[in-house]
């Protein structure tokens, strides 16, 4: 999956999204080194999650071009293919866990749905999932209604990671979550990213998540990047919605990051 291992884990360049008369995307183009955790922000409504979407094939573009880990993903108006699915795992904004189904069944879904493998094997690289992000074995047994919301998140991020995917893209992560949880989730994608050589997008409005786990942030302005670079350069940005977003009354409280 990672032969060619290029500089960048997603291009995209002059990419246009938009329903009806609607233009969300407007001739947006960013590029996500191999490797980095970067982070997405943007006013609500802004396109953040249509800009993830349309990168993993769930929305068709009007125009520009896509590339995940050196290939091409589809053309205009085109879904993905299923075989780019191995390329990345996803954790979408409510977790989205099937609820009829175990902890264990919900990590193995995307074994299933791509690979052909005994249930002993499957059953060994769930528990190998669960542990990677900090559950247990016996939590495999549970179903989704008997989680917290920390614990959903990582069963949520444990089946993103069933296919060792190069990529993970996560819409707010941290959202629903209290800050004691929210920081260790940011500490557990840290150490994935660390461990695993992982590349993550994430959607967020953290500004804690934005100022302890990114390396970079994109600002989505428009429907375009207007900033992007360390949290320190975003700090300094002249962009009028940029400042607003930084230094507005809720984000007093934010510190740069030590480099
Ligand atoms: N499937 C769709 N059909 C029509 N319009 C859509 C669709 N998906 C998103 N939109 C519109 O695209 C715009 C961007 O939505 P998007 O969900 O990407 O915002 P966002 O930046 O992720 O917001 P939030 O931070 O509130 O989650 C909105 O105006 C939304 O109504």
């Amino acid at each position: 999956m990672r032969e060619e291992l290029p500089e960048f884990a997603i291009r995209v360049h002059d990419l246009v999204v938009g329903f009806g008369r609607q233009i969300v995307i407007d001739h947006l183009t960013l590029d996500v080194r191999r490797g980095e955790i970067l982070g997405l922000v943007g006013a609500s409504g802004g396109g953040k999650s249509v800009l993830m979407r349309t990168i993993i094939g769930l929305i068709p573009r009007r125009s520009g071009d896509i590339e995940v880990m050196g290939a091409m993903i589809g053309g205009a108006n085109q879904l993905v293919t299923q075989s780019a699915a191995g390329r990345w795992g996803v954790l979408f904004q409510q977790g989205a866990l099937f609820s009829s189904l175990t902890v264990r069944q919900n990590v193995q879904f995307p074994l299933r749905e791509n690979l052909v493998m005994s249930q002993p094997l499957m059953d060994e690289i769930a528990t190998a999932k669960l542990e990677m992000v900090g559950l247990k074995p016996e939590d495999g047994d549970r179903f989704p209604s008997e989680l917290s919301g920390g614990m959903t998140k990582r069963v949520a991020l444990a089946r993103a990671l069933a296919l060792d995917p190069a990529i993970v893209f996560l819409d707010e992560p941290t959202s629903g979550l209290d800050p004691i949880a929210a920081g260790e989730f940011d500490t557990l994608i840290k150490t994935l990213q660390k461990t695993l050589g992982l590349t993550v997008f994430m959607v967020t409005h953290d500004l804690a998540s934005l100022n302890v786990v990114c390396d970079r942030v994109a600002a989505l302005a428009d429907g375009k990047i207007v900033a992007i670079g360390p949290m320190r350069e975003l700090l300094q940005s002249g962009h009028p919605w940029v400042r607003a977003y930084f230094h507005g009354k809720r984000s007093q409280m934010l510190q740069p990051k030590a480099s």
